[in-house]
């Protein structure tokens, strides 16, 4: 049989997931089928990354009530899973922080997975000596590469002044990677072309159409829900099922952080002073 070549994949997607939907499921399988359909990569997990309660969005429910929804969704897929460390995080950490931790995470398990091997087998290898030198270190075999995982909102919200640091941005394109998933009509192209950054990486932005469209969208869900209309069929049922056995998202969690500025805003706007 052919040595599997393919790049071994892992997706991040960041965002509230207040709460999270079907769609945000979705996401995840269209990224796979998309790179998979390339033929260079292998998609091995994905990782849902809900924000902390610092990042002061209006309407952001408390961080513990988002993990535990996630949770609940994650449930019906063998392949994606919840990170809750962003979540824990007293304040808002930027998304490249995130993809750094998380991917030193992945680094990390690589190695310990690395050095079980190695134990098992009772030797060590060596790295070549452009990268090691002399000194014996572990070869780091298995750390799969760590995509941002998106849609195109939150690729057009890198042009909102104050919301976003380029170097950021550069980060995130140039090192890590993007997979965005647009619908048929969207900008999310145009975007990239009016934009020096993006243009520079764009063989690093993985461009994903979602022929069977999809318009949910955790605002209108809490939108019918503070009108007691029933969003049954957009969310997973435990996840449904928490929400009412929580009461959550009535017209006073609604109002959570009316007046304050977000997170990000209130940071880079404070930093270019
Ligand atoms: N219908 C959708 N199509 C494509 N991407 C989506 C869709 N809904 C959410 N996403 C993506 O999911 C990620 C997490 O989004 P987020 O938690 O903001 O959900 P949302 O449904 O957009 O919520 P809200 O309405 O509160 O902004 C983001 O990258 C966002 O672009
Ligand atoms: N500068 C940054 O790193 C930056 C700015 C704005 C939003 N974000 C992230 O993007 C996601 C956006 O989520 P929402 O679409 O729910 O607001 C969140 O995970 C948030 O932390 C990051
Ligand atoms: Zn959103």
């Amino acid at each position: 049989m052919e040595p599997d070549t393919r790049t071994e994949v892992v997706l991040l997607a960041c965002g509230s997931f207040n709460p999270i939907t079907n769609m945000h499921m979705r996401l995840f399988e269209l990224a796979r089928d998309h790179l998979h359909e390339t033929g260079k990569y292998k998609v091995v997990k994905g990782i849902i990354s809900p924000v902390g309660d610092g990042y002061q969005k209006k309407g952001l429910i408390e961080a513990y009530h988002r993990v535990a929804m996630a949770v609940l969704a994650s449930e019906s897929s063998n392949w994606v899973k919840v990170d809750p460390w962003e979540s824990e995080q007293e304040e808002w950490v930027e998304t490249a922080k995130v993809v750094r931790h998380l991917h030193e995470e992945l680094r990390m398990s690589g190695q310990c997975k690395d050095e079980a091997d190695h134990v098992k087998k009772g030797k060590k290898r060596k790295l070549g000596a452009s990268e090691g030198g002399e000194s014996e270190k572990l070869l780091n075999t298995a750390v799969p590469e760590l995509k941002l995982l998106c849609g195109a909102d939150l690729l057009e919200s890198f042009g909102t002044p104050n919301l976003w640091k380029e170097e950021d941005i550069a980060e995130i394109v140039g090192k890590y990677g993007l997979v965005c998933v647009t619908r048929s009509g969207s900008d999310a192209q145009r975007f990239i072309y009016q934009s020096d950054l993006l243009w520079k990486h764009k063989k690093n932005i993985h461009l994903v159409n979602e022929w069977i469209t999809n318009d949910i969208s955790a605002t209108r869900i809490r939108r019918a829900l503070r009108r007691a209309q029933s969003v049954k069929y957009l969310l997973p049922e435990p996840v449904l099922d928490y929400i009412q056995s929580h009461n959550l998202y009535s017209p006073d969690s609604e109002e959570k952080n009316a007046d304050v500025i977000l997170a990000p805003l209130q940071k880079h706007a404070n930093l270019s002073k």
